[in-house]
C-alpha cells in the first residue's frame, strides 16, 4: 500500500478520503508513458473499480518498470538486494510520489530567483569522485572498477569527470594506475577527463597517456602546501607556471585548484586575502578555471562569502568554481550561496566519496546526487541524469562495501525498496 501522504502530495489527481479510500484521476494515469487512452494499461485500470484501481495502477506500473532495462538493473539489484524496480526516468518517479525534480519548472525558477536573487540557469558539474574520492580509500580500488565507474559517470550527462592523478605513486599509491585508467577512456567522446599534475613530470606522463586536460593544485595555507606537495606556495607557483607553459604549447587547458580556502587542518582560519593572492597568480599564469576548495569542510556561508568576495575582486566570477567537502554538513548551503554570488561551476563527488590523504579528518566531497537533486529542485539545468548518477554511486558503494554518502541516493533506495513491495 502506498503511503497516503504520497497521494495527498498530488492532490489534484489523487483524492484521499477520510476513510482512507483513494482514487486516481484518469488524467493522472494518462500522464505515464504507455498509459494513454486506449492502451491496455489504461483500459485495465479504468475498468477496475475505484477501490482496486489504485492497486491495479501500481502493480501494472511496477511490472512495466521491472521490464524496462533503460538503466543499470544489474548494478541496482547487486547492491540493493531488495530492489527489483528500475525507473526509467527520475522525474517520472518523483512525480509519482509528488516531488518534482524536473528542472524545466519555469514558474518555480522565477519564484526562486525572486527570493534568492539571480542564480544561474545552468550549472556545470565537475565530477571529482574517481580522483578526489578514490585517492583517499584505504583499500586500493581495482583499475577495472575505476574504469567502469568513470564510464558510468561519463554516460550520465556530466560534462567533466576528473579521472585520476599523475602524482608520485609513493605519495598516493591509490592512483598509481593512472596510465591504465587514461588509456581505457581515451576514446570516450563528449566528456572532459582532466587529471591532476603536480609538476612537469606528472604533466608529461599525463600527456603520454592521452590526457587532454590537466589540473594543478596549490593551497592558500603554507602548512598544507608543504604536507600535500612538499613545497612552499611560492615554489608550487613556479612549478605550476612551468606546467601551464608546457600545456599551452600543446593547447592543453589547465585548471587550477586552491586548497584550504577557508580553513587549514594546521593553521586554522585562512584569511580571504591569501586565497585571492593564489587565485590571481593561477589566473594570470593561464589557468582557465580556478576551483576554490574547502578541503576540510569547515566553511559556512559566513566564511565562504567573504572569501568569494575577496577572490571575485581579482578574478572574474566566470572563471571560478567551488569545491566543498561536507565535514560539517554545510556543503549544499555553501553551494547555494556561491550560486547566489554568481558561481556557475560546482565540483562534487559521486556518493560523497572523498577526502584528502593530507587532510586528516576531512570527510568526503558533497555528493553529486545531492547537488543534482538540489539544482533540479531550484530549476537549474545541469543536463545530468540523476538516476544514472545514483546507479554509478550504488556501483562504487557496493564495491567499497558501505552505504552511499548521498542522502538523495539513500532516500531513493528506500523509495525503490518500498515500491518493490507493492
Ligand atoms: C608533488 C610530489 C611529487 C613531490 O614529491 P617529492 O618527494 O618532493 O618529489 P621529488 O621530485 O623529490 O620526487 C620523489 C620521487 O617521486 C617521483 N615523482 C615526482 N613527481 C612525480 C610524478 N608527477 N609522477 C610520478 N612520480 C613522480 C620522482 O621521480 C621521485 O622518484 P624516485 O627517484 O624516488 O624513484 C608529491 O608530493 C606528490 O605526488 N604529491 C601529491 C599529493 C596529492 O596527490 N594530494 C592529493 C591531491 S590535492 C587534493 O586532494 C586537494 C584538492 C585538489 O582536491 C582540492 C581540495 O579538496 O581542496
Amino acid at each position: 500500500m502506498l503511503p497516503m501522504k504520497a497521494f495527498r502530495k498530488v492532490s489534484k489527481n489523487h483524492t484521499v478520503f477520510p476513510s482512507g479510500r483513494t482514487t486516481i484521476s484518469s488524467n493522472f494515469l494518462r500522464m505515464f508513458p504507455g498509459n494513454e487512452k486506449g492502451s491496455p494499461l489504461f483500459t485495465a485500470s479504468t475498468k477496475a473499480s475505484n477501490g482496486t484501481r489504485e492497486a491495479m495502477f501500481w502493480s501494472q506500473h511496477r511490472r512495466r518498470m521491472v521490464q524496462s532495462d533503460c538503466y543499470n538493473q544489474i548494478n541496482t539489484r547487486l547492491f540493493w538486494n531488495c530492489t527489483e524496480v528500475n525507473y526509467p526516468c527520475d522525474s517520472l518517479r518523483f512525480l509519482s510520489r509528488g516531488y518534482s525534480t524536473d528542472c524545466s519548472d519555469k514558474p518555480r525558477r522565477e519564484l526562486t530567483c525572486k527570493l534568492l536573487g539571480k542564480i544561474p540557469e545552468y550549472v556545470k558539474i565537475v565530477e571529482v569522485g574517481p580522483r578526489d574520492g578514490l585517492q583517499n580509500e584505504k583499500e586500493i580500488v581495482p583499475t577495472a572498477v575505476k574504469i567502469e565507474l568513470i564510464k558510468m559517470l561519463a554516460s550520465s550527462g556530466l560534462p567533466v569527470v576528473e579521472a585520476t592523478s599523475f602524482v608520485s605513486p609513493k605519495w598516493v599509491p591509490q592512483l598509481a594506475d593512472a596510465k591504465d585508467v587514461m588509456e581505457a577512456i581515451r576514446d570516450f567522446e563528449g566528456v572532459q577527463f582532466p587529471v591532476l599534475t603536480p609538476n612537469l613530470k606528472g604533466f608529461e606522463l599525463a600527456v603520454a597517456a592521452g590526457a587532454k586536460e590537466v589540473a594543478v593544485f596549490a593551497a592558500a595555507s603554507e602548512s598544507f602546501s608543504k604536507s600535500n606537495i612538499n613545497c612552499s606556495i611560492a615554489d608550487s607557483l613556479v612549478r605550476y607556471n612551468d606546467v601551464v607553459l608546457a600545456a599551452s604549447k600543446l593547447s592543453i587547458p589547465v585548471r587550477g585548484y586552491i586548497s584550504c580556502v577557508v580553513g587549514c587542518p594546521v593553521e586554522g582560519v585562512i584569511h580571504p586575502s591569501k586565497v585571492a593572492y593564489v587565485a590571481k597568480k593561477l589566473s594570470d599564469m593561464g589557468c582557465y578555471e580556478i576551483s576554490l576548495g574547502d578541503t576540510i569542510g569547515v566553511g559556512t556561508p559566513g566564511s565562504v562569502i567573504p572569501m568569494l568576495e575577496a577572490v571575485m575582486d581579482v578574478v572574474s566570477v566566470d572563471k571560478l568554481a567551488v569545491h566543498f567537502h561536507d565535514t560539517y554538513g554545510q556543503a549544499l548551503t555553501n553551494i547555494l550561496v556561491s550560486l547566489q554570488a554568481g558561481i556557475k561551476t560546482v565540483d562534487s563527488s559521486v556518493s560523497g566519496l572523498g577526502g584528502c590523504p593530507y587532510a586528516k579528518g576531512a570527510s568526503g566531497n558533497v555528493a553529486t546526487e545531492d547537488v543534482v537533486y538540489m539544482l533540479n529542485g531550484l530549476g537549474v539545468k545541469t543536463n545530468v541524469d540523476l538516476q544514472k548518477i545514483i546507479s554509478a554511486g550504488m556501483f562504487i558503494s557496493q564495491h567499497l562495501g558501505r552505504p552511499s554518502g548521498s542522502k538523495a541516493a539513500i532516500a531513493w533506495s528506500k523509495t525503490a525498496a518500498h515500491a518493490s513491495k507493492l
